[in-house]
This record gives C-alpha cells, sequence and structure tokens, in this order.
C-alpha cells in the first residue's frame, strides 16, 4: 500500500487493558501491539472475555482500567458481532441491507446513486448472492445471512476489521468462501481481528493469534501461540472459572 511509511507501528495497542462488568473484571490486563495489516485470531475458551474485548474496541463497554489507542485510517473500523436471531427478524431485502454498508458515504434518508447500487451489486456477487437481492434477510439461510453480512462490510471499507466467531454454524464450502473474502481483505492491507474456535482454521490462515483466558495466555506467531502447554492452561483457567461461577449461581453455570 503507497501511504504505508505515513503508518503508526501499531494499529492497535492495548495497555493493561482490563474489562469488565459493573466492576467485576471480565479480563485482565491485557497489553498487546497489533502492526498494521495483521491478521489475528483471537482464541480461548467459553467466557475467555472475546466478545467483551471488542466491545471495548468498539467503544460499547469502558474499559475498567488501563487503555487502548487506535489508529485507523480514513475507513475507520468495522465489526461483524456474532449472529443473532434479531438480524433476520428485520424486514428488509438482501440488497437494503447489503447497502447499509454504504451508509457512511450515503448518510440516512438518502438514496443510492447509479455507481453505489453497481457496488451493492458487485458485492452480492462477491459473496456468491447474485439474483437474493430482492429476498427478505428473514428468508436466508443461516450461510446465505452470513454471506449478506460479508457483503454489507466490504462495503464499509474499512482499515481494522472485527469479526466475532463470523464462521459459527456455518457449512465448510461457506466458510471456505468466506475465508477467501478474509484472506483478500488481508492481502489489501487490512488490519483483521476473528475470534474463531477453530484451531486448525487458525493455524491454517492466521498467521498471529492472541489466547485469552481471562488473561492473555499469549500473543505473537500462532505457532508459538497455539502450544499444547498453553491450550490446556487455557482451559484450566476455565475450568477453575466454572466452578467459582457455580458455587455464585451465576447464570452462566446453568448454561455451561
Ligand atoms: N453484559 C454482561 N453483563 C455481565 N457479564 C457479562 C456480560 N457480557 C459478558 N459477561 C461475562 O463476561 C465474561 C466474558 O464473556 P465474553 O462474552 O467476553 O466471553 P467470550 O470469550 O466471548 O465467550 P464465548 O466463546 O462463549 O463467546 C463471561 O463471564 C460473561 O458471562
Amino acid at each position: 500500500m503507497g501511504h504505508r511509511m505515513t503508518q503508526p507501528l501499531a494499529v492497535l495497542q492495548l495497555d493493561n487493558l482490563t474489562l469488565g462488568y459493573d466492576r467485576h473484571p471480565a479480563v485482565h490486563h491485557l497489553s498487546c501491539s497489533i502492526a498494521p495489516g495483521a491478521l489475528v485470531a483471537v482464541v480461548g475458551p467459553n467466557g475467555a472475555g472475546k466478545s467483551t474485548l471488542f466491545k471495548a474496541l468498539t467503544g460499547e463497554l469502558a474499559p475498567l482500567q488501563g487503555s487502548f489507542r487506535m489508529h485507523t485510517a480514513p475507513g475507520g473500523i468495522a465489526y461483524l458481532p456474532q449472529q443473532s436471531e434479531l438480524d433476520r427478524s428485520f424486514p428488509v431485502s438482501v440488497f437494503d441491507m447489503v447497502s447499509m454498508g454504504l451508509w457512511r458515504e450515503i448518510g440516512p434518508f438518502r438514496g443510492l446513486s447509479r455507481s453505489q447500487a453497481e457496488r451493492v451489486r458487485a458485492a452480492l456477487a462477491a459473496v456468491g448472492l447474485s439474483g437474493f437481492e430482492t429476498r427478505q434477510i428473514g428468508t436466508l439461510s443461516g450461510g446465505q445471512l452470513q454471506r449478506a453480512r460479508f457483503a454489507r462490510m466490504m462495503l464499509q471499507d474499512a482499515s481494522l476489521l472485527l469479526l466475532d466467531e463470523p464462521f459459527n454454524a456455518i457449512d465448510a464450502r461457506t466458510i471456505e468462501d468466506l475465508i477467501a473474502l478474509v484472506l483478500d481483505w488481508h492481502a489489501e492491507g487490512r488490519t483483521i481481528l476473528a475470534v474463531l474456535h477453530d484451531l486448525e482454521l487458525v493455524r491454517r490462515h492466521f498467521p498471529e493469534c492472541l489466547l485469552l483466558a481471562r488473561e492473555s495466555l499469549g500473543f505473537g506467531p500462532t505457532t508459538d501461540v497455539l502450544t499444547p502447554e498453553r491450550l490446556a492452561t487455557a482451559r484450566r483457567l476455565a475450568s477453575e472459572f466454572d466452578e467459582a461461577a457455580a458455587v455464585c449461581h451465576r447464570p452462566e453455570a446453568e448454561a455451561a
């Protein structure tokens, strides 16, 4: 990328960041520096604090302690939350949902120009949804809806992308197509953080990894971070937490 020289050393710098709810820490003392163009998997057991970290990065949750700094190029940050039923219940066509990715440049209440409509169609084609333009999103399969969410994200043209479990309950063929898009975005110089549970997929495609288990158990090259020892520590910390949760009757203990 031509403007690389003017980019800061880190897109994202976490400095002793502690996050939580009602003053109870969910994830402690995170420090790391993520370089422009990094492709990072965020890995850890249920309840490790992965989604909490993303909520903080998008400004939804204020740090309890420590801080983070973000230096994003124009286009800013795009966030793909975990899929939820809410997405589907919204009465909107696939075309209109995907065109919301252009909201930054269009603003509210204005129609699409011919070239913007063309970009929406191109994004739909890129995710394999040509012909679905007028379908209501509630009629899509889970995999098709995730393709539409990726198309919307593509139009946002962000420099930092946060993907929370983007391949959850998605079939192998769709994962393959969506991973190819993620790798294209990486090749374009964007910085990508993705919460993932499939460690084989992480090892295959993600050069760097942040392993969380309510604290950081490592950040760096995936082969160095995802060692059997560290994964065993992550599992142990997660099960210790579950026992603690059972004692104080917190709802997640029942769900586990
Ligand atoms: N709104 C909330 N209020 C109180 N506690 C919360 C809230 N959201 C999450 N937590 C708690 O914070 C901890 C971290 O949750 P988080 O959702 O970040 O984990 P995660 O690593 O994303 O897990 P998973 O893999 O299950 O999605 C958990 O103990 C969770 O119960």
